[in-house]
């Protein structure tokens, strides 16, 4: 059996892509977060989650904050997928520090790959929160707009999607390291 476990929570699909061309090319074995019992995850000696960012929530992730206490001499790495540009770590650090102590934070290796959004696929409740998000950023001066801000409002209520197969790079490299 191959000693890498790929678990994934994914409501529209960009994270269970990541995690499948992951999975191909670590030979990996891959769970949805659900199909997957803390007593199968103790087999592996590498898991790596991914989850889908909502509301600055990494979806999900219990799957490792509560098994962190049997898991955690294992490698972890934990994937963030969301709409926002990846370059600024800035912008993930109050995130990870929300969801991780200074143990696991120490314990976990981080990396943030970017999604996509259709917006005719949201759900009620996501579409209301998009809907939400665009007035708040709609309420900024210009020059308190940031990138993502502006990108947000030029492609609200259409498709997008920034998935790319080369954003999963440095991750492998971490695995191979
Ligand atoms: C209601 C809502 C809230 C979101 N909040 C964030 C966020 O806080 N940060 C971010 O980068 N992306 C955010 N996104 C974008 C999603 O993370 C993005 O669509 C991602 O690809 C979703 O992953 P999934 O397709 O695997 O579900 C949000 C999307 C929705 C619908």
């Amino acid at each position: 059996m191959n000693n890498i476990a790929i678990v994934y929570k994914s409501k529209y699909g960009s994270t269970k892509r990541y995690a499948q061309w992951i999975a191909e090319e670590a030979k990996a074995d891959f769970f949805g977060c659900s199909e997957i019992e803390t007593k199968k995850l103790m087999e592996y000696d590498t898991i790596i989650y991914g989850g889908g960012l909502y509301a600055s929530g990494i979806a999900g992730i219990s799957t490792i904050t509560k098994n962190f206490e049997i898991i955690k001499d294992k490698k972890i790495i934990v994937f963030t997928v969301g709409l926002a540009s990846t370059d600024k770590e800035e912008v993930f650090l109050p995130i990870i520090e929300k969801h991780f102590s200074k143990e696991m934070r120490d314990n976990i290796k981080f990396f943030h790959l970017r999604g996509g959004i259709d917006y005719k696929k949201l759900g009620i409740i996501h579409k209301s929160m998009m809907a939400m998000m665009k007035i708040v950023i709609s309420k900024k001066s210009s020059d308190e707009l940031s990138d993502d801000d502006r990108e947000l409002l030029a492609t609200y209520g259409k498709k997008v999607d920034f998935t790319d197969k080369n954003m999963i790079k440095p991750l492998l490299s971490f695995l191979e390291s």
